[in-house]
């Protein structure tokens, strides 16, 4: 295929996102760049893509390699959603949606998951920054944690973003469809009040310690309805195994009849936007990471930015370090992950 590369849409951990068209039917797609040897996970996020079709998930388009100024690029090619993320929407409106466009985010993004899910996928990284907003609909994007159900720890290892990890995955013990659930309704906070879940910690190391270990729930937004409250009550179950399933989540009152996912991004909301360190704007503080020891210990040189083993010990990599050495020292769970700290919005693998 013959295809012109236009400016860059965001850049992520691992690859750069540009906008792209198609030199003879002139038909615009995203293509996310890595160079070959860095490729990788970009290459395993190509073959999930491929074999999947929902319309609440990011469309594949197709695969190739380029050769640009001197550099192996293998790019992934996709559908392109122009309104930009979750996160963006939630920033353009002052920190915070209404609940009618939470509502109807929180069902789209809870479609996908179920079409992930039904298909044996596991997202595990879902977040406001991995959703994308367009014209046809909220859909899922940024596959590069996910998983098939069988895959788990040690053998793939954990991923995600610290703030949106349930606690079994918090602990390194799982990774499974209910990790996903949790992530949801650390979304749907994050669509509340503009911040991750667990505003008052202050730093990711205690907020993972806190999620692993105590037997803390995220506080709820008091201006939710009772409705919405139940529906978080029902995907922040500590245990797993009593976290409610995407199937049933689909039918919780919270959700409604189906409604359009076009929402009014324009809408009032009585909602305050957060001026608190942990505000959206605030990205340090919302970085993904992702465990990868196997890699790490085999390849202590990066394949992509965020394996890098930053070894300054006022870094936020060598924080989670101590924490996860401190939480080892008193953890039922001696296999606990070892973590690098990215960043930006990136996640690291
Ligand atoms: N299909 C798309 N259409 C429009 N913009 C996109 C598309 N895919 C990605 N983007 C933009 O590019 C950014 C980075 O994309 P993505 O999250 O997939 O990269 P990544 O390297 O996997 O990031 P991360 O560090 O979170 O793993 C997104 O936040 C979004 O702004």
């Amino acid at each position: 295929m013959s295809w012109t590369r236009g400016r860059t849409l965001g850049r992520g951990s691992s690859a750069t996102v540009s906008l792209a068209m198609h030199r003879q039917s002139c038909e615009v797609f995203a293509v996310k760049s890595a160079e070959l040897p860095r490729s990788k996970l970009l290459q395993r996020e190509q073959s999930i893509l491929s074999l999947i079709n929902s319309p609440r998930i990011v469309g594949y388009v197709g695969c190739d390699f380029t050769n640009e100024n001197g550099q192996l690029l293998y790019n992934l090619f996709m559908e392109y959603i122009s309104g930009g993320t979750l996160t963006d929407a939630i920033r353009d409106q002052g920190g915070c949606l209404h609940e009618s466009a939470i509502r109807s985010h929180t069902r789209a993004i809870l479609e996908g998951l179920d079409y992930l899910h039904s298909h044996g996928l596991v997202h595990c990284d879902i977040k406001g920054p991995n959703v994308l907003v367009g014209h046809n609909g909220t859909k899922i994007a940024d596959l590069g944690c996910a998983r098939w159900v069988g895959e788990q720890a040690p053998a793939v290892p954990i991923a995600g973003t610290p703030l949106f990890m349930a606690p079994e995955v918090a602990r390194g013990e799982e990774q499974s469809f209910p990790a996903d659930v949790w992530a949801l309704a650390c979304t749907i906070i994050e669509m509340a009040t503009g911040r991750p879940p667990w505003p008052e910690v202050t730093d990711p190391v205690s907020a993972l310690h806190r999620i692993a270990f105590s037997s803390d729930l995220p506080d709820f937004p008091n201006f939710l309805s009772e409705e919405a409250k139940d529906f978080l009550s029902k995907c922040f179950k500590r245990d797993p195994k009593e976290r409610w399933a995407t199937q049933e989540l689909l039918k919780h009152p919270f959700l409604g009849e189906e409604c359009s996912v076009q929402v009014n991004l324009k809408q009032n909301h009585s909602c305050t936007s957060s001026t608190s360190p942990t505000s959206i704007l605030n990205q340090s503080f919302w970085e993904s990471m992702e465990s990868d020891t196997e890699t790490e210990v085999e390849t202590p040189v990066h394949m992509s930015n965020q394996l890098v083993l930053v070894s300054s010990s006022n870094s936020p990599s060598e924080g989670i370090r101590r924490l996860i050495r401190h939480i080892s020292s008193f953890s039922p769970t001696p296999s606990l992950p070892d973590w690098s700290w990215g960043e930006d919005w990136i996640t690291v693998r």
